[in-house]
């Protein structure tokens, strides 16, 4: 049986930086992958994939401007917690920060559908398999949220 994640016994180690962004009322920001990417249609926090030779914060910060369009400050982003998750070709390792203050107004810069949730309501939209153990620190942290 093939080794999921694996090849030749080595592991791809993908690493993805991811906010959650979080507004005065406690929702957090989550988009929706567009048709034609890898896990289209489902809900991610945003961020991406950390380049080589790149800072992971430096990555998130630049993630956040280019599908977002906001400005947000290193000072701004704390971390959380990280989402560890082996997909069938690569490893994935996702550490998310929590964002509570950023400049400009955010906007799906590339055509992404978002959404402000409470964090009691994030199991309502089908989200990664890596992202859903992520979900209890967020609501350890901003609270399930009412109704
Ligand atoms: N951004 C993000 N990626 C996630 C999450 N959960 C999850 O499994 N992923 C996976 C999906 C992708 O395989 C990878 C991140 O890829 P991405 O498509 O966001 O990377 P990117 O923004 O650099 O985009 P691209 O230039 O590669 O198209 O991590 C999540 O919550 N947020
Ligand atoms: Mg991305």
């Amino acid at each position: 049986m093939a080794i999921t994640g694996r090849e030749g016994g080595r592991v791809k180690l993908v690493l993805v930086a991811a906010a959650a962004l979080i507004d005065a009322d406690g929702r957090v920001l989550i988009a929706e992958r567009p048709a034609g990417k890898q896990l289209a249609g489902l809900w991610e926090f945003p961020g991406g994939k950390v380049e080589p030779g790149e800072r992971p914060e430096d990555c998130l910060i630049r993630e956040l401007a280019e599908e977002l369009g906001i400005t947000v400050k290193e000072a701004c982003l704390a971390p959380l917690t990280f989402a560890s998750h082996t997909y069938e070709t690569f490893q994935l390792l996702m550490p998310l920060w929590i964002c509570r203050r950023w400049e400009g107004l955010v906007q799906g810069r590339e055509g992404q559908r978002l959404a402000w949730v409470r964090p009691g309501k994030l199991r309502d939209y089908p989200m990664p398999p890596a992202d859903e153990p992520l979900i209890p620190a967020l609501i350890d942290i901003v609270g399930a949220g009412r109704d």
